[in-house]
């Protein structure tokens, strides 16, 4: 397929009640590119993903999801998608290739199942029963379900909550080699690091509205991105804010030398900007939040 969008979403609303979790979103994924909704607990991601999945029926606005509508969506079009949900809760008596080997029957093209066990870091546990996995080993027979069936585009809600630290910068490279292919990838997570690695683009997503769209590079604004130097002298500490770094670096070296001391340039990570955002919209007034 052909579609330069694979995600277009427009003036999404789900509502609960009279609650809104989802109160009026827009947003497209370009084919190929890795987009991360990111937002707080509660904020409607993965009612959101829920929607463009299939698996949630809107109340309003459009979704189009590799060209079609998941509401209306078929056995084709779902083969087209890999999905990691939040908590598939995988168990059961079967071995992690069992497991594996299964679900790959289900796609017409699927990876070679060693190679994804493999790929998710499971080789020695590729005989052991699901259900006596580790939590953070379990999470990573998700992904390999989620990559098996060599997906379009591919859904990562949380994919590495229970990862160790090692293990979450193994999935990244997992993610690198599949964006290499040209997969989309929708990714949400609460690891800003994650986002800001693996991401093309990105949303901020709280309340039920996007409150911030764009590159990683650049989200939240010139503002938020400046750099903050640091450094005490015999007076003790400073601290500037400034867009010319170099050039403050430069005057202080040469008007305190080597008094200059505990020098450092501190450029806000993707968490400082994300937190700044979310900050912002939560001390807006109600009647400007809808508006947002
Ligand atoms: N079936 C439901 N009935 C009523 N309210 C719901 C239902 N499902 C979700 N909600 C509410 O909708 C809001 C958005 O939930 P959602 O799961 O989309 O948040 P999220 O951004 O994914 O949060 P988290 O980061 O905690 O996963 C929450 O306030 C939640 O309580």
């Amino acid at each position: 397929m052909t579609e330069t969008e694979h995600v277009i979403v427009r003036d999404l609303r789900k509502t609960y009640g009279t609650f809104d979790a989802v109160a009026g979103v827009s947003f497209e994924i370009h084919r190929g590119e890795t987009f991360a909704l990111l937002g707080p607990n509660g904020a409607g991601k993965s009612t959101t993903i829920e929607i463009l999945e299939g698996y949630r029926d809107r109340t309003s606005g459009s979704v189009s999801v590799l060209g079609t509508d998941p509401q209306t969506a078929g056995r084709d079009w779902r083969a087209r998608l890999g999905m990691v949900l939040q908590s598939s809760g995988e168990s059961g008596n079967v071995t992690v290739r069992e497991q594996v080997a299964h679900f790959a029957r289900i796609y017409p093209d699927p990876r070679d199942v060693d190679e994804t066990i493999a790929a998710v870091g499971l080789s020695e546990k590729a005989g052991t029963r699901i259900k006596a996995l580790s939590g953070g080993q379990r999470r990573r027979v998700d992904v390999a379900l989620g990559v098996i069936g060599r997906p379009e585009l591919l859904f990562l809600d949380e994919p590495t909550t229970g990862f160790d630290p090692e293990a979450r910068r193994e999935f990244w490279e997992l993610i690198r080699s599949l964006k290499r292919e040209g997969t989309t990838i929708l990714l949400t997570t609460h690891y800003l690091d994650e986002a800001a690695q693996l991401s093309d683009r990105a949303g901020v997503i709280a309340g039920g509205r996007l409150i911030d769209i764009g590159r990683i590079d650049e989200i939240g604004g010139q503002e938020a991105r400046t750099p903050v130097v640091r450094w005490r002298d015999s007076e003790g500490a400073h601290e500037e804010r400034t867009a010319q770094p170099a050039a403050l670096v430069a005057r202080l070296y040469s008007t305190l030398g080597d008094s200059l001391d505990q020098l450092e340039v501190v450029r806000p990570s993707l968490e400082d900007i994300y937190l700044g955002l979310v900050a912002e919209f939560e001390r807006r007034p109600a009647a400007e939040k809808e508006l947002a």
